[in-house]
């Protein structure tokens, strides 16, 4: 027998575990933001939260993108789409970056192995993930970004400037690079506790 016991919630039919958009950022752009990578300010990639040294986990170069005045197009662009994301398919609570965006290489043998974005402490912020592929996808093999969807693997476009963006909590991960190097930028934009 059915019932009809509703709470009247408001159900989310556009849900993605991941979307993607092309044509954000231009060729030239690309180009100016890897100009960017500056091996002085580049740092091993640590982990956010707990655990912050897990060599198993992961193995990457970062430097960060400061929100200075000349950064902002980035900062802008990122935050323009993401909120338009947002309201298509999400309806997350967003209050904006509150972490520096990371720019990323991985070099041959560099990875980054399944995990969330999303976890205790600092990282408990994080509604969305961003990524943008920098890299022409010619030049690395390897380095897929993959997300776990139920028990099926399923690898974002390379294509470069492909922004994919996704819930912080997805599990996902990037393939190790088995020739050539691959750079992203990665965003995420923070909100209130999940209610
Ligand atoms: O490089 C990427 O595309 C994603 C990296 C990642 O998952 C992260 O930094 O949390
Ligand atoms: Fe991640």
């Amino acid at each position: 027998m059915s019932i009809n016991y509703s709470f009247g919630l408001p159900l989310k039919h556009n849900f993605a575990e991941y979307v993607y958009y092309q044509g954000l950022f231009l060729p030239h752009e690309i180009d100016r933001i890897l100009n960017f990578w500056d091996d002085d300010k580049t740092i091993k990639a640590t982990l956010a939260g707990e655990n912050k040294h897990d060599d198993e986990l992961r193995k990457s170069s970062v430097m960060f993108i400061d929100n200075t005045p000349e950064n902002d197009w980035i900062y802008k662009k990122l935050a323009s789409l993401a909120i338009t994301c947002n309201n298509e398919r999400y309806w997350f609570d967003l209050l904006g970056f509150h972490q520096e965006l990371q720019l990323t290489r991985y070099s041959e043998g560099d990875f980054f192995d399944w995990h969330m974005d999303f976890g205790p402490g600092e990282i408990s912020a994080r509604k969305l993930s961003m990524t943008i592929q920098l890299s022409d996808e010619n030049d690395y093999e390897g380095g897929d970004l993959q997300f776990m969807i139920n028990h099926k693997i399923v690898a974002a476009p390379r294509k470069k400037g492909t922004i994919i963006i996704f819930p912080s909590f997805i599990m996902h991960r990037v393939t190790p690079i088995t020739k050539g190097i691959r750079q992203s930028i990665v965003g995420w934009v923070s909100g209130p506790p999940y209610r």
